[in-house]
């Protein structure tokens, strides 16, 4: 049986995936021996490390390259089968989590990973998509992918910061072990927190079997990141950094040249670790969807930031509700500012029966850690 652990608070359950406290659990490994399958090409090399899979779906996730761009260490996972790191979460939540979800909320690259993960193991999948929301090149490339879409205003639970995700990403932990052994650190792009958490907890249970120590550990981030998860990856050990635009976006466009199509907080993970020193790592993450907003890369407005903090508590508001709140904004600054905040994946909203009429609500997502 499958035992999940609150890495804040402790407490444990044996189904829920998110502790009562609010964070993502993680799963308690039955064993911790330090096993390589050598044949096999993807994740599954650490069978015996990762959680019991009734049967394995595989992409060929994992095993990314580890190289140099010009003098600076990368772990290139644009590689992955669809272009992103959430390939390796995928495999071992459709593997291994018995998830009877067949609708999935629309998150981008998240979503295409899971989707292809859920077809090629036969399941149906829908991907629900909220009209409202999304836009038309993204609605474009889902149906390219055929896979069917369903289009509502309803939320579908939370795909993506879950302990089986925390479990695929660990194993970039296990090949930087296996595949490079001695280094000083790791970049890692960041934004709730989630991927950098599944290394951490890689490097910790490599700690724990004696193998290597702890690398330091960088998050980038846009500006303004920070809230509760950070925090905890900090008390971990973890620090911050944040870059300036430009910097960014000439390692955007150099790595862009020789071929590397990273999301552009990658961008800024490269140029932190070309300053940290030759022994960096620097995390590239990029995805099949090549449409990166810089929207979603520049900072916070100062109008956001304020809604983000009104909402702080998590409780549900109307757009009149915030309105009332932020003060000195008009009513749609405010709804085109939800909006917003709603793409960059900050916020949830749904269409619900309040006070005796249909209205939309809004609340923030338990990874919105941009305050
Ligand atoms: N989603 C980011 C990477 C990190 O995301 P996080 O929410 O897990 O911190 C990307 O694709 O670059």
């Amino acid at each position: 049986m499958t035992l999940f652990k609150c890495p804040r608070c402790g407490a444990t359950s044996s189904s829920d995936w998110v502790c009562k406290c609010g964070f993502p659990m993680e799963i308690v490994p039955e064993k911790l021996i330090w096993s390589v399958d050598e044949r096999e090409p993807s994740i599954w090399r650490y069978k015996s490390l990762l959680p019991h899979a009734e049967r394995i779906v595989s992409l060929g996730e994992g095993l990314t390259d580890l190289r140099r761009v010009d003098g600076v260490l990368v772990k290139d996972e644009t590689r992955n089968p669809t272009g992103s790191y959430v390939d390796r979460g995928s495999s071992v939540m459709v593997s291994s989590s018995n998830m009877a979800i067949g609708e999935l909320e629309f998150l981008r690259d998240v979503t295409i990973s899971l989707a292809s993960y859920l077809i090629a193991s036969g399941k149906e999948v829908r991907v629900i998509v909220n009209p409202e929301e999304v836009d038309v090149s993204e609605l474009l490339y889902l149906s390219q992918l055929k896979i069917p879409i369903s289009f509502s205003v309803r939320e579908t639970r939370a795909s993506y910061e879950n302990p089986f995700m925390i479990e695929g990403f660990k194993t970039i932990a296990y090949e930087l072990y296996e595949f490079k052994g001695k280094f000083d650190g790791v970049v890692i792009p960041s934004e709730s927190g989630i991927l950098a958490y599944g290394i951490i907890k890689g490097f910790r249970e490599l700690e724990e079997m004696g193998l290597m120590e702890m690398p330091r550990i960088y998050l980038v981030h846009y500006s303004g990141i920070g809230g509760e998860f950070i925090e905890f990856l900090k008390s971990l050990g973890a620090r911050t950094m944040s870059l300036d635009t430009k910097d960014t976006m000439e390692s955007f466009i150099k790595l862009a040249k020789m071929g590397i199509y990273v999301k552009p907080i990658s961008a800024m993970a490269y140029s932190a670790a070309s300053r940290l020193g030759s022994e960096y790592v620097a995390l590239l993450t990029g995805s099949s969807m090549r449409r990166w907003r810089v929207g979603s890369f520049a900072p916070l407005t100062e109008l956001q930031r304020r809604i983000l903090e009104v909402m702080r508590d998590g409780k549900e508001m109307t757009a009149y509700q915030i309105w009332r709140l932020v003060e000195g904004a008009t009513l749609q600054g405010v709804y085109k500012a939800l909006l917003k905040l709603s793409r960059m994946g900050l916020i949830s909203s749904e269409r619900k029966l309040y006070k005796r009429r249909m209205k939309r609500v809004y609340r923030l997502r338990t990874s919105a850690n941009r305050l």
